[in-house]
Formats: C-alpha cells, sequence, structure tokens
C-alpha cells in the first residue's frame, strides 16, 4: 500500500461537530478503517441578530461551532494528524451565514496549535429557521428547478433579509453555508466554492444545468453576487493555506458536501440499500438508477424530494424535520419543568430515564403526531397528541409514543413498502438520535417490513473523510 493514505472527515452538524480520520485498509471487507473519532456538542444556539425574526428565528454562533471543531481536532491523535493527506467537510445543508471576503478569520497559534478564529462574519441562520411564513415564501418568485424553496433555505433567508434588515446584508460581501466557511478559511478562498448538493439546498438551484436561477433572482432584486461558485462534489477546493494542529500546510480540501450525502456515502454499500439517518432531524433515502432525472417543475406538497449525489446521480429522499430534535425539546421541557419546582436534573440523566421506561413499557395507545418544525410539505401542520387515557400517561408510555410518532411521520411521507417497489433490499440505521436510543431501534425495527442493520455514529464525518480517501488511492493509482 502506498503511504499517507490517512483522511479527516469533519461533519459540521446541528448539535455536534465530529472528526474522523480514516485510512485505506485492503484486508478489510469495507475497504477502510476508522483510526480515531471525536464529537463535540457545539451548544450553539443564540438569538436572532435580527430582532424582526422573532421567536421562529433559528441562528447558531459560528465562534462556537469552531471552537467545538478545534475542540475535536485537539482530541485526535497527534501523529495521525500528521499523515492525513486529505480533509472533507460535511455539514448541515440549506443554512447561510455571512462573512467580509479576507477578514472572515485570523490565524493564531491557539496555545498548543495553530488555528483560526472568525472575525467579521454573521452567525449562522440554520435550516432550523422559521421566519419565512407560508406568505412570504408564496410572494418569492417561482424557482426553475425540481426542488421548492422552504423556510430555512438560504435564498428563502437572503430574500427575507433583503426585505427586512437590508443594513444587515450590506455588511457583508460573502456567503456560504457553515462547511463552505471552514473550507474557504482552510485554503484562504477569497470567493468560497460550493458543491451542487448544497447549493440545491439553497433553492433556486437547477441540478440540470448546474447553475443558479441567476435570472430570477435578479430580476427579484436579490443580492446575486453573494452566491459561491458552484463545483462538482468530490473535486478539490483548495489546499490548506496553514499549518492545522499537526495537519501540513498545503493539504488538499474537498468542496465541502451535504451532511445527508456523506452520512449515505459512508454507509450505502449496495444500490439495494436505503438508508435512514436518525439524528437532530430524519432522512430515509434511496438511490435513484443512473440516468433517472426529476420533474422539471417544483411540487411543494411532495413529501419525497430528489437530492443531487455524486457524479450527477440523484437520492430520493423523505427529509422530516422531526427527528432528534422532537426527542431533545421533551427533555429540554422536563428539564425546565424540574427547575420551574425546584429540581435541578441532568439532560443526560432524563434521556437514560426515558429510554429506560419506555423500553419496560412495549406498548401504548398514546399517539403523538411530533412535527413540533411542520414538515417542509406541510409547513402549518404541527405536533398533536391524541388517544390521552389517564392509564397511558407515565415517562414510559409518552416516550415509546413519541418515539413511535417520530418513525410513524416518517412512514405517512414514504410508505415503507414504497421502499420494496424500488428493489431496496435492506435498510441502513444511522445516526447517533438512533443509535444511542433502544426504544427507537425497536420502533423502526417494528415498522419496517425490511431487514434493518446499523452503522456506526460518526457517519457524515466518515463519508466526508472516504470521498477524499477514494481521491488520494486513484491519484495514486494513476
Ligand atoms: N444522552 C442521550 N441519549 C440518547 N439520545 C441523545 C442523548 N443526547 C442527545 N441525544 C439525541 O441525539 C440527537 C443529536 O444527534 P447528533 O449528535 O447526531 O446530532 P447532529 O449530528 O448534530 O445532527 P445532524 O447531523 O442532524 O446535524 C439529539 O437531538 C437527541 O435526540
Ligand atoms: O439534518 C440536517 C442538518 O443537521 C439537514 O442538513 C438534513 O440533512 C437536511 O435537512 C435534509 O436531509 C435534506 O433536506
Amino acid at each position: 500500500m502506498a503511504a499517507r493514505s490517512v483522511t479527516l472527515g469533519i461533519d459540521l452538524g446541528t448539535t455536534s461537530v465530529k472528526a474522523a480520520l480514516v485510512e485505506a485498509a485492503l484486508g478489510d471487507p469495507s475497504g477502510f478503517v476508522v483510526l480515531a473519532s471525536c464529537a463535540r456538542a457545539a451548544q450553539a444556539e443564540t438569538a436572532a441578530q435580527s430582532a424582526a425574526a422573532g421567536p421562529q428565528g433559528q441562528e447558531q454562533d459560528v465562534k462556537r461551532i469552531i471552537q467545538a471543531l478545534h475542540e475535536c481536532l485537539a482530541a485526535l491523535p497527534r501523529q495521525q494528524l500528521r499523515k492525513v493527506c486529505g480533509i472533507g467537510v460535511s455539514g448541515q445543508m440549506h443554512g447561510v451565514m455571512f462573512w467580509k471576503t479576507g477578514q472572515g478569520c485570523a490565524w493564531t497559534e491557539g496555545g498548543a496549535a495553530p488555528v483560526f478564529e472568525p472575525r467579521a462574519v454573521s452567525h449562522l441562520v440554520t435550516w432550523q429557521d422559521g421566519r419565512c411564513s407560508s406568505e412570504f415564501l408564496a410572494s418569492l418568485p417561482q424557482p426553475e428547478s425540481h426542488l421548492s424553496v422552504a423556510t430555512g433555505f438560504g435564498c428563502a433567508t437572503i430574500f427575507w433579509l433583503l426585505k427586512n434588515s437590508p443594513e444587515f446584508l450590506k455588511s457583508y460581501d460573502t456567503a456560504g453555508t457553515i462547511h463552505d466557511y471552514v473550507v474557504a478559511m482552510l485554503c484562504g478562498l477569497a470567493r468560497p466554492l460550493m458543491s451542487d448538493q448544497n447549493a440545491a439546498s439553497w433553492g433556486y438551484f437547477n441540478t440540470r444545468s448546474q447553475s443558479w436561477n441567476l435570472e430570477i433572482l435578479r430580476a427579484a432584486g436579490f443580492p446575486v453576487q453573494l452566491l459561491p461558485d458552484v463545483a462538482e462534489p468530490g473535486s478539490v477546493a483548495g489546499r490548506t493555506s496553514q499549518a492545522w494542529f499537526e495537519i501540513p500546510k498545503g493539504t488538499q480540501v474537498g468542496v465541502a458536501l451535504g451532511d445527508l450525502q456523506a452520512s449515505v456515502y459512508s454507509c450505502m454499500a449496495q444500490k439495494t440499500d436505503a438508508v435512514l439517518n436518525i439524528s437532530t432531524s430524519v432522512q430515509l433515502v434511496a438511490s435513484m438508477p443512473s440516468g433517472f432525472q426529476p420533474p422539471e417543475t417544483p411540487d411543494p406538497a411532495a413529501p419525497v424530494a430528489y437530492f443531487p449525489y455524486f457524479d450527477r446521480t440523484y437520492l430520493a429522499v423523505a427529509a422530516s424535520l422531526n427527528g432528534g430534535n422532537v426527542l431533545a425539546t421533551f427533555v429540554h421541557m422536563l428539564v425546565q419543568w424540574m427547575a420551574d419546582l425546584g429540581l435541578q436534573v441532568e439532560e443526560s440523566m432524563v434521556y437514560s430515564c426515558m429510554i429506560q421506561a419506555a423500553a419496560q413499557q412495549r406498548d401504548t395507545c398514546l399517539t403523538i403526531t411530533p412535527t413540533v418544525l411542520g414538515e417542509r410539505h406541510l409547513p402549518d401542520q404541527l405536533a398533536s397528541v391524541t388517544g390521552i387515557s389517564s392509564s397511558d400517561l407515565s415517562l414510559g408510555h409518552v416516550t415509546r409514543a413519541l418515539c413511535r410518532g417520530i418513525v410513524q411521520n416518517l412512514h405517512s411521507m414514504l410508505p415503507f413498502r414504497q421502499l420494496r417497489e424500488w428493489g431496496v433490499e435492506r435498510v441502513i440505521g444511522s445516526g447517533s438520535a438512533l443509535s444511542r436510543n433502544e426504544v427507537l431501534k425497536q420502533e423502526v425495527q417494528r415498522a419496517f417490513p425490511l431487514p434493518v442493520s446499523y452503522g456506526q455514529d460518526v457517519d457524515a464525518a466518515v463519508g466526508a473523510a472516504l470521498v477524499m480517501l477514494q481521491r488520494s488511492l486513484s491519484q495514486q493509482k494513476s
């Protein structure tokens, strides 16, 4: 085997940042091994920069995300970091942040290792942001794309800022996802590059022509100069402009990927596999045959969307906004109620008690529709609880009903028998909200008419590392 075939994958998720070091292993059936990995909760939620966003605004502090990233890097073995020949980055799709060209960060020695610190940057407005009402979205021009535009999508957020906070927009001249920002800072790029995976997640991007809907956007007064240039996923965005921890200056960095595509890449071994990822949100994904083209016009009422994957292929995706975040909301609510009652309790303790209680409670008549965030195809349909009887009110009943509700809601978006019709033979479960929750696993097993197996829980980071590993191996061969 050729030397230096270690790659680093980074996933900038909604709840946590993850990093994984991956090496080629010809002896292993998967062809690779994960040498080390690390995850850190970002705890980056912060108040919206524009008061007009109201309580629907969902923003994250970029400084805290980068701090969590650096904590992950610091926890990885230094001698392995020295061998890294490629860096792959993925992250939460749809979101947008802004920065000033040339002033997005400053490199410092950061104690033991060189690190970059965000400088003239905005918050990240995330995919969970709800400031764009149905009326506001209906006032926007019709995109020339097969994907419709929902609240939390980069272009919708920019339109909203243009209307409600034009002064704010004037402070910046560059925009990207959080993962495009990290790639741009690592490589010292004056303008960020964006893969079609992330461009499609912003809306107003045509995946057939691989171009932004520039004419439509310009006609609506949209600041098109903020849109990044688009590059193929799997291509190289640049090389590190500085040594970063032990990773040498000049290391190749891939164009940032969507976390959805990166986690699918880490575990979809066969075309006949479907992937069920439950982390902050939920995605059920199947691959479409090569040559498949999605319909030309968007259907905002369709619960299944087609997202670009690699080599101009598509994934069929039922993307529910309500996954682990619903459990997290329930946990926050309990912790807050306890505090109001004068009791202090750790969230991790609540998770383990409620999962244990629901594991004992094998069934319930309580029915929870868990759509606290609505869904993109049904934004105004929020959560509800029915079948409440005085015998079904224990923590076990409620947690069982919540976990069942998350799975049933997904089933209502993409009936699981449809997977069979697409030729799917097994489902790979991934994501840490699933791997850490035995009851959710039971509900998945109960609902799917197909065998379900489980991957690792740093999936998107591993997927991002693998894309770069495969690139490095094919470069070594040629
Ligand atoms: N102690 C715990 N036990 C079980 N589940 C937990 C615990 N803590 C958090 N979770 C679940 O894990 C979810 C977060 O998953 P994860 O860390 O994969 O998020 P993420 O990677 O940032 O998500 P995404 O990739 O969607 O952005 C939470 O929403 C919650 O449901
Ligand atoms: O969950 C996410 C971020 O943590 C999203 O990026 C999803 O992957 C995405 O919203 C969905 O899968 C596709 O729309």
